[in-house]
């Protein structure tokens, strides 16, 4: 999870990332698009299928009302005089059922338009029994001269004793010229016979979809029967065709997918950088998890000793880095953390620091307070359990003098953590705010020169300074920290100027792991101080 983070928040991937979501982005909405195109052509293939369907809805209607009413109204002897009258008055009706006939034994025995046949004419076996809803026997598209009406054909209809010829239908075109429509005549058993329209179309319907979308070999294809599926349309739309005839369609989909995908990456990425941006995972986890405490150990200049520590933060983020305060500190004061923040510090450490403290030995530990943190009821229960009785520790808090800090409220307070044991060291003298002025109208136990002073190269401004600040500070009667020890020189010459109370710095260790730090203690002798200690 962590790598996956890194990787996709690394600055050298974002391109990556963004062309990969662009992507993703693209074919979601072309895949979406194709979706809602292919929906709506077979709604819109439906309906022309459906109103050309209605045409032959309307003669199968007709020509099942024409048997209706030739049941009702034939009452006379079939093929008798009367009978023929009645025939013709049915046949009258404007309904396009025009030639009606006398069936009997497999024979047509008299029509309508003929009267009674010289020889009774025999259809042989019919291509469509009756069955089901449809009581009707047919005769598909059969040459009418047989019954005297030359020159044409239709389908004989059969019901009983009564038959109509069912005229050749002409098949409406559709409104959409790269429709194909087959119209075939289906029976109960999956027989099947081509009526009109285009051959081989109902054919493709047959074979399952092949393809994306419900495609049938680079088609759509809809089916749409009648009442009693007897009657069967199927429309054929080619994918070819379609992408010719859409084609500006399609361009000016793909344009417009290109650029919503573009926006909605950008969106996207911002959305996961903000999700996953350092600030976020920092904020949703620290309390949780990650938060390590380092302890750099301050040399007593006097006994030569490892007599305590600072305390200073650090974060393991979700891909396992450290991360360093300057990344975070500002963040849990722009967010109004710092007493959540400096309690799990006090805790962690007081839980580190207390599992291996050797009994009956002592131990100063040093914690960065925020400035505007400094209240004596609070930090008094924050750090209860280093000044309770009979603990190991000798506490100290370091602050940065800011020009927040009001003189007199800070006094107050520093008086009433001296009353609890606790000590109070101005942080980074020399630099920001802090002044003399100050120092002198501030009670503290004593000043931590600025890391500056003493990293600075030999002969430099900064490090004859050096020498001035700690007469200075000497002057006041206050202890002296010298943090930004890095070499063996600075360290002698802190020593040698008598001035110094303690020292630390990367020479003789950088802030390190417990585990490293109880290692130092139980070292913690002349001999071990005289060599070089670098330790990480
Ligand atoms: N309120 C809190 N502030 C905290 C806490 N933990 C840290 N901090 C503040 O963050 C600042 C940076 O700290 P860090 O990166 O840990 O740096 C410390 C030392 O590593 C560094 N140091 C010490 N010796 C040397 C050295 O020889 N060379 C060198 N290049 N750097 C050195 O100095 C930092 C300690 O500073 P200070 O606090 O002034 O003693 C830091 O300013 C902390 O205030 C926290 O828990 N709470």
């Amino acid at each position: 999870m962590g790598g996956i983070t890194s990787f996709l928040l690394a600055a050298t991937n974002q391109g990556k990332v963004r062309f990969v979501l662009w992507l993703v982005c693209f074919v979601s909405l072309v895949w979406a698009s194709g979706f809602f195109m292919a929906r709506e052509l077979l709604a819109g293939m439906d309906r022309e299928v459906a109103a050309v369907l209605e045409t032959h809805t309307r003669i199968r209607t007709a020509a099942l009302q024409t048997l209706d009413t030739m049941d009702a109204q034939l009452t006379a002897a079939p093929c008798s005089p009367l009978y023929a009258e009645q025939q013709r008055r049915i046949a009258f009706l404007p309904d396009g059922m025009n030639e009606l006939f006398f069936f009997e034994n497999g024979r047509v025995i008299c029509t309508a338009n003929n009267g009674l046949l010289p020889v009774p004419v025999a259809l042989g076996t019919p291509d469509l029994t009756p069955s089901g809803q449809f009581a009707v026997a047919l005769w598909l598209d059969r040459d009418l001269a047989s019954i005297g009406l030359h020159g044409l054909s239709g389908t004989f209809a059969i019901r009983g004793n009564h038959g109509v010829v069912i005229p050749v239908t002409p098949l409406a075109a559709p409104a959409s010229n790269w429709l194909k429509i087959e119209v075939v005549v289906r029976a109960g058993d999956g027989r099947w016979w081509h009526t009109s329209g285009m051959p081989g179309v109902y054919a493709d319907a047959l074979s399952p979809p092949d393809g994306l979308f419900g495609l049938h070999k680079g088609n759509w294809l809809t089916t749409r029967c009648d009442e009693g599926g007897v009657h069967c349309l199927v429309a054929r739309a080619s994918l070819g065709d379609l992408l010719v005839v859409g084609s500006a369609t399609i361009i000016a989909a793909l344009v417009v997918s290109a650029i919503v995908s573009a926006w909605l990456a950008a969106k996207l990425y911002a959305l996961f950088a903000h999700v996953w941006s350092f600030e976020a995972r920092f904020l949703r986890r620290f309390q949780q998890r990650g938060l390590v405490c380092t302890y750099q150990p301050l040399l007593d200049l006097k006994t030569d000793l490892v007599t305590g520590c600072e305390v200073l933060a650090r974060w393991r983020d979700v891909d396992q880095t450290l991360v360093f305060p300057d990344r975070f500190i500002p963040l849990i004061e722009k967010k109004g953390l710092t007493r959540v923040f400096t309690a799990l510090m006090a805790q962690q450490a007081f839980a580190e620091l207390a599992s291996f403290i050797p009994l009956g030995e002592r131990l100063q530990v040093n914690f960065n307070i925020f400035p505007q943190d400094l209240d004596a009821d609070w930090l008094l229960q924050t750090f209860a359990p280093f000044i309770e009785p009979g603990s190991p520790f000798d506490l100290a808090f370091e602050i940065v003098e800011t020009g927040a800090i009001e003189i007199e409220t800070a006094q107050l307070t520093i008086d009433a953590l001296r009353d609890e044991g606790i000590a109070v060291y101005i942080d980074d003298f020399g630099v920001g705010y802090s002044s003399m002025q100050t120092l002198a109208k501030l009670s503290v136990e004593g000043v931590k020169l600025d890391r500056g002073f003493a990293m600075a190269p030999d002969q430099s401004v900064m490090a004859r300074m050096l020498d001035h600040a700690l007469d200075l500070v000497q002057s006041t009667g206050l202890k002296v920290v010298v943090e930004g020890i890095e070499t063996a020189g600075r360290l002698a010459e802190m020593q040698a100027s008598g001035k110094v109370d303690y020292a630390q710095g990367y020479y003789i260790a950088r802030p390190l792991g417990i585990d490293a730090f109880a290692q130092i203690l139980t070292e913690r002798d002349a001999r071990s101080r005289r060599q070089p200690r670098l330790v990480a």
